[in-house]
Order: structure tokens, then C-alpha cells, then sequence
């Protein structure tokens, strides 16, 4: 009830049914005014989810208003009455209200900055970057400390951004974090009547919080500090924009005589599932060591599914499903894998739902480029799909020849208009009648191979692969939008049809955003934390995509920070299963060689010593050694930190084999 606490769980523990249980124990047990206790968790979806547990749960015996908040709702109702005490107007520029666009703006900035047209990728990168830097309390004359980041001259548009803002008052939301420590540290009279009405504050899903949050909390609930936090660290998967999970492992220097509690027993999955995502963890090096376990019994194996490419990867997916679908999600690292799974679930006609609906995949500039290829291939006379493409093809024309053409009549072929440029060479007439050919060509093609005429006769791909080395991107990033156009156009019989498909699963996309019994939900990882599903298959888990290329960058240069939030992602889609998971990976993708994911590997030696039965931390008895605990198996060797003889390697095969080894 009293004093600092933290609740650390894993996954399927009840975590929030606890805190929910506590918040009743203190308005009906101790008497406690739901009015004196803040609440407050890290997304909207969860504070609502928490408000509705707790009224199915309590709301027959309270009557009186229990409120459950998102930190940013709490931290926006200080500023405004702070704004209203004092005469002050800060103008919030999200959501719909807001009188500029924030995108719009930051796009301009980055233009103005580097000269260049940031792309959606950059801009999100961006995005993340300002929220990374306000999140982490980073000085902003002090960029030094923040490494890794790949944006251009990044302190000035940074400094520019801040300086828009503040000249029109303006604030995002990140804005209102540090506004908020601000108001509470220079307002003493704030601050103390805050603390007074809450003299109870509560945190779930706390290893999300960040540095920001972490400190407008300590600030409210100190000197009492009757905080009690509820936290799964190895759950943490918001590193990127600015999730601090490493105050979770010094929360007892931060607040002085502070309990811990560990819930350890898992109530959601079989223990197949519980026991292989528990080994799994434990690869990660910056963590509390919790032991997973469960009493439920065991199930399916978990299962590990190898193609030989991609195509059959989804072959399998919707075989599975058609024979059941029930209860059934199908989890992914990146977003865009969602448009080729609902292609082949509409063709199945599968039935399904996925709640995250802004993929960047109609809209990417590399689908824009493609509908301007089909655009000129059935109009040679369309000059914005020219302007648009000329370049990122093997054309070599220039920008004035462009200009030339803009200024003739409308209604002749941009090729034909290109032959009359002035003092035009007899090499470049020949180049442009090769282009003029191939897009004659295109439309003759069925719709797969217009897709790799472009791509290689046209030599976009190479602009393409090109373009990413300019820009400092993976060139992989931006593969999965060609192999899902592949995907896309495989049964398609031309080009035209192109359109009309991308219409319609874009059109399919919003029309399936709610759920309905027997839908099979599709989601990112990121947004299936605190779900559960009977069955739960993870897709696409290759090298370089889960985990993503940058982690493996940082990791190969000694920095295993992303590295491990990816290996906590992996951990969060494992952990949603209750009864069958499948891990699906594969050998080729879209005809490039790809390398199934790490995590992958890690799992495959897991299993293994599943088989055995033996596990990291069992206690065991050796007939020479005595007995011992398992710290560490790898492939075929053990290590036992053996009681009377200290730590030990000894084979595993020999061991078992002999019958010398025996787990207690
Ligand atoms: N004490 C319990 N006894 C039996 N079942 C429980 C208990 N606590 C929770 N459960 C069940 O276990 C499942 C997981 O609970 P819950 O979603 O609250 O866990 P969580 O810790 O929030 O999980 P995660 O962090 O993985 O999202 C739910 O199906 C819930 O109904």
C-alpha cells in the first residue's frame, strides 16, 4: 500500500489484472478516494483496456469514477490549467485540431536544410530522432551523446524546429513532457498541490516509459513516494523513440526503501511455449533475471517452419489457416508484409482484420514511380509521369530535354518530342528510340513481367540500388516493396490490373479494421504486446529484417543495444501464443538469396536441449560431480557450476548418453 514499489512480471502473468486488484484494495479496503490516485499507463489502447477490466471486474462494487490515463493525458490537462492560471496560450500541433500540419512543417525544414525532399522513411526517422532527443532529456547543444543517427545535419533542423515553435507558441507532444517537469520545477505551488491530490500513483506497462516520464513521476510522487510500478523489462520495445527500461534496474537507488516483486508464472501458454521463450531471453545481457514458468501443461511443440522461398512461405501460411483459423494471428516485424498476406488471404478468401491500416505502401514514392511507368507505357503523350521517372531509368536524358518537351503541344509522344531537341546527338536518338520501343513493349506484358522489364531492362532496380547507397539506406529496405509487388502481380494478366489490384487491397485494408469472431487478426509486433492468440505465426523472420539490418550494423560494430530490443520483440510475438506457435522462415526471397534470422538459429539450439529436457538454471546430478546448476549449453557442451567443484564444461551427448547426467 506503502512507500515505492515495483512489480516486475513476465509476460502472461496478469499484470495489469494486479494492478487493477490493487487500485480496489485501496479505494474498498483502505478507504482511499479513487480522486487521491493517478493511474496512468503508456498508450491510450492499454488505459482504456484498464478502465474496462477494472469496471467489468469492480464496477458493481465502486461507484464512484476510478480514472485510468495515458501519461501524455495527464501531462496535457498540467499545461492547460497551468496556461490558464497564468495567461499563457501554447497551441498543441497533433491531432486534428491542430492549425498546422507538423509533417508538412518538419518536411520544409529538412528541404530548406539539406536542399533535398526528405523521403517518408527519413521523415519517420526524423520523427523518431526530435522524440528520441526531448524523451532521453538530451541537451540540445549536446547532440555528441546521441549516436547513431543517419539524418543530415540533424542539429539544425532540430534547433530550426524549436525555434519555429517556440516563436508561435506552439508544442507537440513530446513538447509537453519537458514543458511539464519544467512548469512542475519552477512552480513549487504546482507541484505541491499536485502532490497532495495524488497521493497514490500506479504505472503499468512501465518498462515503456521514458526518461521524461520517469522523472515528471518521481517529481509527483515524492517526498511519499507511494508509487508502485508494474513492468516487464525484457517487453521494452520502444529503445528507438525514447523508452528508458534501464531505471526498472536501479529503481532501488532511485527510490529509497523500495520493494521488488517478481510474478514469474505465466497463466497464458503451454509450457512448450513457456519454457522455449524463456531460454530464448536469457541471450540478452541487460535484463533482471526472472524465471518463466507455467503449470499448464504441455502442447503443441513449438514449431519452426523452413521454405525454400517466400512464395511457399505464404503457400503454408494459408493452407494452415484455411484449415483453421481460429484464434489465429499472424505477427510481422515490418508493415508492409501485411499487404502481400492480405493478397493471398482475399484470394483464399480467409477472412481477417488488422487494426494498424497507415502502411506506407500505396503511397511509398517507389509505388508512385511504378504507377508513372504504367501511366507512360499506355500514354506516351502523359508528360508528369515522364518528369517523374526520366531519370531512374537507363534512358540518359537530360533536364533540359525535359523543359524542351514540356514546352511542345500536349498531345505528341514525350519520345517523339525528345527526338526533335536541338542538336540532339545521333547516340541519344538511338537511346530514346530503345526507350521509346521498350515502353511500346510494356503493356504487351503480362503483369509480373512488365514489374521486371522496368526493374531490369529499364534499369530501375539499379536506380533503385543506387539511390539507397546515396541516401545511406539498406537496399533491403526497400526489396520488400518490390517482392510484394511481385507477389501482388504474379496472377495479374497486365499491367493495367496493377491499379485496379493496389486499389482494392488498399480499399480491403480499411474495410477490415474491425474485429469478428473467427477473423484471423494480422499485426505488427509492435502493436500485438498484452494480446493472445491461440495459434500465433510469425512470418518473414529473416537476417536483416528480424532483427532489422541497423541492429545488426550496430551489433557487428560492438553496440548489441538494438540488437537486444530486437531479441525482446521476437520474445513479445513468442509469448502471445497460448497453445501453437510457428516461426516461419525461408532461403530466398523474390529470387535473392536471403539467411534465415538469427533469433531463428538461437532457437534451433534451444529446441534442441528442449528435447533433451535440460535447461539453463535446472539443478542436476552428475555421477562424478555431484550435484551442480546448469548456467550455460552450448551445442554440444554444458557448463555446471557444480557445488564442490566449482564451474565445470563437460559434454552434453557423453553426458547424457552414459547416464551420467540426471536432472533433480
Ligand atoms: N491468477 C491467475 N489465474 C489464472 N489465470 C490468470 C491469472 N492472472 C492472469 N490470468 C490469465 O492469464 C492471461 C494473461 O494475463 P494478462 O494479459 O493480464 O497478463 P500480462 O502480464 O498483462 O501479460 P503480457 O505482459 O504478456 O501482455 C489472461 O488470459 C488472464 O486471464
Amino acid at each position: 500500500m506503502d512507500g515505492p514499489a515495483l512489480v516486475l512480471a513476465v509476460p502472461g502473468a496478469g499484470k495489469t489484472t494486479v494492478l487493477i486488484a490493487r487500485t480496489a484494495n485501496l479505494i474498498l479496503n483502505h478507504n482511499i478516494n479513487p480522486h487521491n490516485i493517478l493511474s496512468v499507463t503508456f498508450s491510450k489502447a492499454s488505459a482504456m483496456d484498464m478502465k474496462d477490466r477494472f469496471d467489468k471486474v469492480f464496477g458493481g462494487h465502486i461507484n464512484r469514477n476510478v480514472h485510468f490515463s495515458t501519461i501524455h493525458s495527464f501531462v496535457y490537462m498540467l499545461i492547460r490549467n497551468y496556461s490558464r492560471i497564468n495567461n499563457k496560450n501554447f497551441i498543441l500541433i497533433e491531432g486534428k485540431k491542430s492549425p498546422i500540419n507538423k509533417i508538412r512543417l518538419l518536411k520544409g525544414i529538412y528541404k530548406e536544410v539539406n536542399n533535398t525532399i526528405p523521403s517518408e522513411d527519413k521523415l519517420e526517422e526524423l520523427l523518431n530522432a526530435i522524440g528520441y532527443v526531448k524523451n532521453m532529456l538530451i541537451d540540445e547543444n549536446d547532440f555528441s551523446k546521441y549516436k547513431n543517427l543517419n539524418i543530415k545535419d540533424f542539429k539544425n533542423i532540430y534547433k530550426q524546429y524549436e525555434s519555429f515553435k517556440k516563436e508561435n507558441n506552439y508544442i507537440d507532444f513530446d513538447d509537453m513532457l519537458t514543458l511539464s517537469i519544467d512548469i512542475l520545477n519552477k512552480n513549487p505551488l504546482i507541484l505541491s498541490n499536485i502532490r497532495d491530490r495524488y497521493k497514490y500513483i500506479q504505472v503499468d506497462e512501465g518498462q515503456d516509459t521514458s526518461k521524461a516520464q520517469n522523472e515528471i513521476i518521481r517529481l509527483l510522487s515524492a517526498p511519499r513516494n507511494n508509487i508502485f510500478i508494474v513492468a516487464d523489462d525484457d517487453q521494452s520495445i520502444y529503445g528507438f523513440r525514447g523508452a528508458y527500461p534501464e531505471y526498472l534496474l536501479t529503481f532501488d537507488k532511485l527510490y529509497k526503501n523500495s520493494k521488488i516483486f517478481f510474478m514469474e508464472q505465466n497463466y497464458r501458454s503451454s509450457s512448450n511455449i513457456v519454457d522455449t521463450s524463456n531460454e530464448f531471453i536469457k541471450s540478452n545481457f541487460i535484463r533482471y533475471n526472472k524465471n518463466l514458468h507455467t503449470k499448464n501443461p504441455e502442447n503443441l511443440p513449438v514449431t519452426i517452419a523452413k521454405f525454400k522461398n517466400d512464395l511457399k512461405q505464404y503457400e503454408y501460411l494459408f493452407d494452415e489457416l484455411k484449415v483453421n483459423s481460429k484464434d489465429a494471428a499472424v505477427l510481422f516485424r515490418n508493415n508492409i508484409s501485411a499487404i502481400a498476406i492480405i493478397d493471398g488471404l482475399l484470394k483464399n478468401d480467409i477472412p481477417f482484420y488488422i487494426r494498424d491500416s497507415k502502411i506506407n505502401f500505396f503511397e511509398h514514392w517507389i509505388i508512385r514511380d511504378i504507377l508513372s511507368f504504367i501511366t507512360l507505357a499506355y500514354d506516351n503523350t502523359d508528360i508528369h509521369a515522364f518528369e517523374r521517372i526520366y531519370y531512374k531509368m537507363n534512358g540518359y536524358i537530360s533536364k533540359a530535354q525535359v523543359q524542351f518537351v514540356k514546352k511542345k503541344s500536349s498531345s505528341e509522344s514525350v519520345f517523339d518530342k525528345l527526338m526533335e531537341f536541338p542538336d540532339i546527338k545521333f547516340f541519344q536518338k538511338n537511346n530514346i528510340r530503345r526507350i521509346r520501343d521498350k515502353f511500346n513493349a510494356l503493356k504487351k506484358w503480362s503483369a509480373k513481367d512488365f514489374v521486371d522489364s522496368v526493374l531490369y531492362d529499364l534499369e530501375y532496380d539499379q536506380f533503385l540500388r543506387d539511390n539507397s547507397k546515396r541516401y545511406g539506406q539498406a537496399y533491403e529496405n526497400i526489396k520488400i516493396i518490390i517482392s510484394t509487388l511481385h507477389f501482388i502481380s504474379q496472377s495479374l494478366s497486365n499491367p493495367l490490373e496493377i491499379l485496379d489490384r493496389l486499389d482494392f487491397l488498399k480499399k480491403s485494408l480499411y474495410a477490415n479494421r474491425t474485429f469478428q469472431e473467427g477473423k484471423i487478426r494480422l499485426s505488427t509486433l509492435h502493436s500485438s504486446k498484452g494480446l493472445e492468440f491461440e495459434r500465433v505465426f510469425m512470418v518473414d523472420l529473416i537476417d536483416s529484417e528480424f532483427p532489422s539490418g541497423s541492429s545488426i550494423d550496430e551489433y557487428d560494430l560492438g553496440n548489441s543495444k538494438s540488437l537486444e530490443e530486437e531479441r525482446r520483440l521476437f520474445y513479445v510475438g513468442m509469448t502471445r501464443a497460448k497453445k501453437d506457435l510457428k516461426l516461419i522462415t525461408y532461403k530466398s526471397r523474390d529470387g535473392e538469396e536471403v539467411f534465415q534470422s538469427r533469433f531463428i538459429s538461437e532457437l534451433e539450439k534451444i529446441l534442441s536441449h528442449c528435447e533433451l529436457g535440460i535447461h539453463n538454471g535446472d539443478r542436476v546430478n552428475h555421477k562424478s560431480f555431484g550435484e551442480g546448476i546448469v548456467l550455460d549449453i552450448n551445442d554440444d557442451m554444458i557448463t555446471i557450476d557444480f557445488k564442490s567443484y566449482g564451474k565445470k564444461k563437460i559434454s552434453l551427448s557423453i553426458s547424457l548418453e552414459n547416464n551420467l547426467l540426471k536432472i533433480i
